[in-house]
């Protein structure tokens, strides 16, 4: 075969895990490849910049002052942070009345409420192993909906509706179909639910795609786009990797890409079952990331901060992402969960038409009339379906989470899916990426 070639690592996927990983392997003298499905790096980063040169990012765009890993990258290829805009009054819409404050509307019983049941999260979430949850009594959190532990341990009706929205924003997913024992590991991994809160504090400045993109030019030809692998054949300890284009033989893969799309892989020999089950049950929750561009940030001059969160209409949340000088003003808008679904059934305009409504009950008339609009479907989108991560229904993690990153033969994995430290975040793709880097290097050392 003229496309075969041989190498000691192929890494599939050049998302953030899978380029940390590539970054790792670049400081050994071992050979290796990335492989990705797509004709650009980045994965679920996928930045956009206009004809005014305004960046924007159509998916993962922040981060908080804990992800020293993907700051210390963003240092290290000389990329600039900026501070989310949070000056002034954010919206909240709860019981169907839009109120404008700088903290949530909700008595000082639903604080407490909210407080307290916050505490009970950070206990229980503290006491699971960050690698096997499923271990000890927390696992019977796995066989109930996070739904149904906030309904159980809340009293008050205003502190569940507002920790709902606010947990749905944060998770991507609707709390029904999510198991508690999935949000108290995520809480886990994170530290808490203070440092899941804070997650948004920074972007950055020239757009989260800027930053794999520099990683993409500094590993060259290390990376080869438009291959999708398709077979992963094990023999005598070898590994042959079957792309689209080409034949890879190497002693280690890591596979960096979500569990959900290591479905299309046919793996000879199969994998074992409970790994192709738990792929099988880990679809990504759905998510469009709407931009709308204005002539100027103009909710600023009536003291808002451009944050809103609503319980009704097409979308969840809104955030102030504008060019630093606010030279353009840049609302970016989330829509996530059945939200998602239901608007992703009307045309391009009809969608549009009706995030515009939405925005125009928030921030006022102003907000009719965008210079331009951008959209990202997730769920469509052939190599992710979904975001931010995935999120496992009750009774899946018990079952099968300790085959997710359990290496198989010559095969490890990475991805944010199977970090152990702020799981589904992109921090968390880093450390999964130089945890399986790690795990190659130390097996090809012995
Ligand atoms: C809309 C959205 C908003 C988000 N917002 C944030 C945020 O603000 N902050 C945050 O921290 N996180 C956010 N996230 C989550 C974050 O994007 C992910 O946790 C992280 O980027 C995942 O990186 P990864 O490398 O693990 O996977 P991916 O980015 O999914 O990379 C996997 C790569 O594998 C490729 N691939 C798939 N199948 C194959 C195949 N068969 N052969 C070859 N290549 C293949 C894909 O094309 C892709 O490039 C968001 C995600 C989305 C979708």
């Amino acid at each position: 075969m003229s496309n075969y070639h041989e190498v000691d690592v192929v890494i599939i996927g050049a998302g953030l895990a899978g380029l940390t990983a590539a970054l790792q392997l670049n400081k050994t003298n071992l050979t290796f490849i990335v492989v990705e499905a797509r004709t650009r790096p980045g994965g679920r980063i996928y930045s956009h910049r206009t004809s005014e040169n305004v960046t924007i990012d159509l998916g993962a765009q922040w981060f908080s002052r804990k992800h020293h890993r993907v700051q210390k990258l963003i240092s290290q290829f000389g990329l600039h942070t900026v501070s989310t805009f949070r000056k002034g009054k954010s919206i909240y819409e709860l019981n169907g009345t839009m109120n404008y404050q700088k903290s949530a509307p909700v008595s000082s019983m639903a604080l407490i409420d909210i407080f307290q049941f916050s505490r009970k999260l950070n206990k229980i979430s503290r006491e699971l192993d960050e690698r096997t949850p499923w271990h000890g009594p927390a696992a019977d959190y796995d066989k109930i909906t996070m739904e149904q532990l906030l309904e159980s341990k809340m009293h008050t009706k205003l502190g569940k509706k507002y920790l709902t929205q606010l947990l749905e924003e944060l998770l991507c997913a609707n709390l029904y179909e999510v198991s508690a024992l999935d949000v108290l590991w995520c809480l886990k991994t994170a530290g808490g639910v203070t440092n899941v809160r804070n997650s948004e504090q920074m972007w950055v400045r020239e757009g989260m795609g800027a930053l794999t993109d520099a990683i993409s030019n500094f590993l060259k030809e290390k990376i080869r786009y438009d291959r999708q692998v398709e077979k992963i054949y094990d023999e005598n300890h070898c590994s042959f990797i079957y792309t689209s284009n080409d034949c890879w033989k190497a002693k280690k893969v890591i596979i960096a890409i979500p569990p959900n799309l290591q479905t299309r892989i046919h793996f000879q020999p199969p994998l074992p079952a409970s790994k192709a089950q738990l792929n099988e049950r880990s679809g990504l929750p759905s998510v469009i990331k709407m931009i709308f561009v204005y002539k100027t940030p103009f909710w600023r001059e009536f003291g808002l901060n451009g944050n809103a969160l609503l319980e009704d209409g097409p979308l969840v949340q809104t955030f102030d992402s504008s060019p630093e000088k606010a030279s353009r003003g840049v609302l970016t808008v989330l829509i996530n969960g059945t939200r998602a679904r239901n608007i992703e059934r009307l045309s391009i305009e009809a969608r549009k038409r009706e995030v515009l409504v939405a925005l125009v009950r928030c921030f006022g008339e102003e907000a009719e009339e965008p210079l331009y609009i951008y959209e990202n479907n997730w769920s469509e989108e052939l190599w992710t379906r979904g975001g931010y991560g995935v999120h496992y229904a009750p009774g899946i993690i018990t079952n099968f989470g300790s085959a997710l990153f359990e290496p198989i033969s010559s095969i490890h994995w990475a991805g944010s899916e199977t970090a152990t430290e702020w799981r589904l975040y992109m921090e968390g793709a880093v450390q999964s990426g130089e945890r399986a880097a790690k795990e190659v290097i130390d097996c090809l050392a012995n």
